[in-house]
């Protein structure tokens, strides 16, 4: 590239790049001046929708701010696919199903790392605007409690906890209680491959009787491996938050009125397939 001139000079619109490549013209971005790199991804929405709380501006809170923002884009995507893998498993398309998992596993691995980028913030820094959080908390995370139901940790006492809701945000917790889970419709596809699943016992015959003959019940066994390791990263997130949160504040109350660090771990041995864990004793 030898000369490049931004017609506008917009970074975040998309305005279309102009310059000489290897000697010859190039007029990036213009297709009739239709969609550009900034309106089709709506960086000028996206960029703006970082507000500090503090003032004078803590130089971390931007980080913490984006952090959040990065976590629950994320848990967009796999709401979207951990439905698409639960309806894949209710119309018989397992190959789909352990698909998209395995495509929520490497999100999953994602989101636990980048605990690394927010550990960079001091304890000392984040006090400079963690006064200024209260009442609010990661407890109120919606997609994060729909996240935890739709993979089988049904709990309607948290949608009384929540201070706050909107209306759309009771609905969707609300549906995300009222429909299949992902446990469920692997219960559908066991059914499906012949087995009965009605009481503890039918179900720990079945989950035998996959693992003994994987060859077999190939796809059902891959599917109960993919879930198993979608609630294992679970369980690496937590564990992974709570000592950040150790780091952070140590034992002092959340801002959302939990104990702290103490009701986190309570919630450490949360596990969304109990079934497939207990099947380990008898492989
Ligand atoms: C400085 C970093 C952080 C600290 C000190 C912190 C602290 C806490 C505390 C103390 C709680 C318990 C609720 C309460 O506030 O009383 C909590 C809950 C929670 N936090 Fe964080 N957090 C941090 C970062 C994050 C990040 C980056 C996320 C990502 C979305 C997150 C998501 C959550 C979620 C989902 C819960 C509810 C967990 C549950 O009910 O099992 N937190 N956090
Ligand atoms: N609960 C945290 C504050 C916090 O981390 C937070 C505050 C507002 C929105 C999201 C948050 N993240 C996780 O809880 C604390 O007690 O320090």
């Amino acid at each position: 590239m030898t000369s490049v001139s931004e017609t506008e000079g917009a970074d975040t619109g998309g305005e279309a790049v102009t310059g000489r490549w290897d000697g010859v013209d190039v007029n990036f971005g213009e297709e009739g001046g239709r969609l550009t790199y900034g309106s089709y991804l709506r960086l000028g929405l996206l960029l703006d929708q970082q507000r500090l709380e503090s003032d004078p501006p803590a130089h971390d809170e931007l980080l913490f701010i984006t952090i959040h923002q990065v976590y629950e884009l994320w848990f967009k995507q796999v709401l979207h696919e951990l439905t698409a893998s639960r309806d894949a498993m209710l119309s018989g398309e397992l190959w789909l199903a352990q698909h998209l998992l395995r495509r929520v596993h490497t999100i999953e691995r994602t989101l636990t790392q980048q605990v690394d980028i927010l550990e960079t913030m001091t304890p000392q820094d984040f006090g400079e605007f963690r006064h200024r959080l209260s009442p609010a908390s990661g407890f109120q995370s919606v997609q994060f409690r729909e996240i935890e139901f739709l993979s089988g940790a049904k709990d309607p006492s948290f949608v009384k906890r929540f201070r706050g809701l909107s209306e759309d945000e009771k609905v969707r917790l609300q549906r995300r209680l009222e429909e299949p889970t992902l446990w469920e419709a692997f219960l559908v596809v066991l059914e499906a491959a012949g087995f009965s699943v009605g009481s503890d016992e039918d179900l720990r015959k079945a989950l035998q009787t996959v693992a003994t003959d994987r060859a077999q019940y190939a796809a059902t066994w891959e599917l109960a491996e993919a879930l198993l390791q979608h609630d294992e990263l679970a369980a690496a997130w937590r564990a992974r938050h709570v000592v950040m949160v150790e780091r952070m504040i140590g034992t002092k109350p959340g801002t959302g009125g939990s104990s702290g660090a103490g009701y986190l771990r309570s919630r450490l041995d949360l596990r969304y397939y109990p079934h497939l864990w207990h099947l380990r004793s008898s492989l």
